[in-house]
């Protein structure tokens, strides 16, 4: 076990938001999470990033040091007055591979823009940026917030094949917040249910070996059982990975 979160409660006002709930991560492990919408799943991963202490319970990395941490929120938040690759190169680390860096534009379509302003990039250009300045930090932990939303289907697909090569390159923990079973099955190890109002571990679901981190379509039995354990109706569309 590499994280481990344990939340009592986390309030906005007088609302109870989530708790109690608790999970934990294994080293180079990704765990999906999905819930309805606006159950909680940015707060939560706020708190685990360390951006809102304002909750009852804990977060903690078991490693021996603190983790490099690679994170994809759902605004983009560059830096509008440095261009693509400054905005890398201010969180690469120190000896960190400029050839990956420059791989990672290129393969996220980025490299003829690699010069320009992060302020005249597109939204999906810059979710694509963001998503290598989480990669090229050489994250122990990426907390990602439904990264591939605003990309189009082969933007996103080519953004989660980015996202495995560098997970088997180096195997960080990941969190990945999506709405897209399909997306959870194709990426995750696992993936944890919440429910809303509070939100809770609804139950935790095994990606099946052949389906785990494959990045292709999931099976259409598993994102409808998926979907019955959380209540809804069983969507054909899911076949087609979202
Ligand atoms: N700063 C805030 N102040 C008050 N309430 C907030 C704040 N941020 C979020 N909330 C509320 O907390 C709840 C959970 O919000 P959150 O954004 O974490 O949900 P989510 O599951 O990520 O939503 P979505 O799937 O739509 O992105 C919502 O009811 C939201 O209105």
């Amino acid at each position: 076990m590499i994280l481990s979160v344990e939340i009592a409660e986390k309030r906005f006002g007088g609302r109870s938001i989530l708790g109690p709930l608790a999970f934990t991560l294994d080293a180079g492990e990704i765990l999906a999470i999905v819930g309805p919408s606006g159950c909680g799943k940015t707060t939560l991963l706020r708190i685990v990033g360390g951006l809102d202490p304002n909750y009852r319970g804990t977060v903690r990395w078991h490693g021996s040091a603190a983790p490099r941490m690679g994170t994809v929120f759902q605004a983009p938040r560059l830096l509008p007055w440095r261009t693509v690759r400054q905005n890398l190169d201010l969180v690469r680390p120190p000896g960190g591979d400029a050839a990956a860096r420059d791989r990672l534009l290129e393969r996220l379509g980025l490299a003829a823009a690699r010069d320009a302003f992060a302020s005249e990039l597109s939204l999906g250009m810059a979710r694509r940026l963001a998503l290598a300045r989480a990669l090229v930090v050489e994250p122990d932990l990426v907390l990602l917030d439904e990264p591939f939303v605003s990309l189009d289907e082969a933007a996103a697909a080519t953004a989660r094949q980015v996202l495995l090569d560098a997970w088997r390159a180096r195997p960080a923990a990941m969190l990945l917040v999506t709405h897209d079973l399909g997306e959870a099955a194709s990426l995750a190890d696992r993936i944890l249910l919440l429910s809303r109002d509070p939100a809770r571990v609804i139950d935790t679901v095994s990606v099946p070996a052949p389906l785990r981190r494959a990045g292709g379509p999931p099976a259409l039995d598993l994102a409808n059982t998926i979907r019955r354990r959380l209540g809804g109706p069983p969507a054909p569309h899911f076949l087609a990975g979202g």
